[in-house]
């Protein structure tokens, strides 16, 4: 039986390389649902070629091109958020693959979890957000979440056949980004095409800039602890600027366990799809002579606070992770229309923990409050400052 997937942001950067994988395996993997925000055009062609039963496109201006466009192929189209928790429930879906990007993935993932479905999950906002509830919702409907980050696949890949070993520690790899080794005197005056320029990886703009400022590898390091089930202590993080050691894991015997290869995301990608079996594939390989020198390097966390302030809000637990997703949400948005400069993204971030109510224990709907209220806090401070 092949396997049916719904892919949640099939027009960005992981919805596209997934139906890359899905396109070269069609005897494995088949396509159910296929959703987008704006990029009708591209919805349009992918469900031409794909057939999926089911299309849904974000933005509701765009429903009548999308639904005249596919009228004469047998594919139902479907506009607006709501669409979007109702396609991931369909009887036709095996897994879902969180490929959209931000706080918007968070509703689609728990309809889809409470459907039965199993998640690969790209969307780390989602367990940045509310890992706790997400995670506990899994248990209860007994559904797996496979990473597609390309980290935390890589320690999933060195869990494999160590059920019984206690995992001592973590170590996420970071690329450093663009400005690695950059002072703040630097940072200031940097560009958003500077900060677009991703050293190893071409991504979705807000993950790029993430990237940059090293927020990226705080909500990974969220995102890890949920996963895995860590402590903050058992996570490090390493600058390893060639990203071809995606991470690593240590046991309690001292014994390090590394995934490395040349930073492609089909690999994640068609690995957390057809999880426990690796497909063969043609994607090119590492070769050592090609890479002398591997280095590693400590992060800099005076310079690159978001870093700091996930470990920061990890320790603080309940919904402090929430408000630093919104904040940066709403920052890095203001930072691609140059409305602030790129140290101002951790300003906006600290000053939103410092301001929204603390909440212990929070329910779905206090993340939507958290959500809301720092989303309007950190405009209202940006708008101040232009
Ligand atoms: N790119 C990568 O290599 C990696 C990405 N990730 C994570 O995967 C997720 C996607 O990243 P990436 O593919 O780079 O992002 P992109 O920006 O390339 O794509 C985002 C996708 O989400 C859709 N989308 C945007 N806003 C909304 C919304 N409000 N509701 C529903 N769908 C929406 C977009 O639709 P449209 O284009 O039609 O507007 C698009 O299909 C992120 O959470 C990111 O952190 C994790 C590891 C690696
Ligand atoms: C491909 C992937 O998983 C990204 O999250 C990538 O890791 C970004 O690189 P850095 O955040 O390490 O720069
Ligand atoms: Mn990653």
């Amino acid at each position: 039986m092949k396997k049916r997937i719904a892919i949640l942001g099939s027009t960005g950067s992981i919805g596209t390389q997934t139906l890359e994988v899905i396109e070269a395996n069609p005897q494995i993997f088949s396509v159910s649902v296929l959703t987008a925000q704006d990029n009708a055009d591209l919805l349009i062609q992918q469900a031409i070629k794909f057939r999926p039963l089911e299309v849904v496109i974000g933005n509701e201006r765009h429903y009548e091109k999308v639904k005249s466009a596919l009228s004469s192929i047998f594919v139902k189209v479907h506009a607006g958020a709501s669409a979007l928790v109702s396609v991931v429930e369909s009887d036709s879906v095996d897994i879902v693959l969180t490929a959209m990007v931000g706080y918007a993935g968070l509703l689609p993932t728990i309809h889809a979890i409470k459907a039965g479905k199993d998640i690969a999950l790209a969307n780390k906002e989602t367990l940045v957000v509310a890992g706790e509830l997400i995670t506990s919702l899994a248990k209860q409907y007994k559904v797996n979440i496979y990473p597609v980050d390309s980290e935390h696949s890589a320690i999933f890949q060195c869990l494999v056949g160590e059920a019984e070993n206690p995992v001592e520690k973590i170590i996420l790899t970071a690329s450093g980004g663009p400005f690695r080794g950059k002072d703040k005197l630097f940072l200031a005056n940097v560009t958003k095409q500077q900060a677009l320029k991703h050293p190893n990886w071409t991504m979705g703009a807000k993950i790029t800039i993430d990237s940059a400022t090293l927020m990226n590898k705080g909500l990974e390091v969220i995102e890890a602890k949920w996963l895995f089930d860590l402590q903050a202590g058992q996570i490090d993080v390493i600058v390893h600027p060639q990203s071809i050691i995606h991470s690593l894991v240590q046991f309690e015997d001292g014994s390090i366990k590394a995934q490395m290869g040349l930073p492609d995301m089909k690999l994640p990608i068609q690995y957390a799809l057809n999880y426990p079996t690796r497909v063969k594939s043609d994607f090119p390989r590492f070769n050592f002579t090609d890479y002398p020198s591997l280095s590693f390097e400590k992060p800099d966390l005076e310079t690159f606070r978001n870093l700091a302030i996930a470990y920061e809000v990890l320790e603080k637990g309940g919904n402090a992770a929430c408000i630093v997703n919104a904040a940066n949400e709403i920052a890095v948005e203001a930072f691609l229309l140059d409305k602030i400069g790129f140290l101002e993204i951790s300003d906006v971030i600290i000053e939103s923990v410092a301001k929204i109510a603390f909440v212990s224990d929070p329910s779905y709907s206090d993340y939507v409050q958290t959500n809301e209220e720092t989303r309007r806090f950190a405009s209202d401070m940006i708008q101040v400052k232009v």
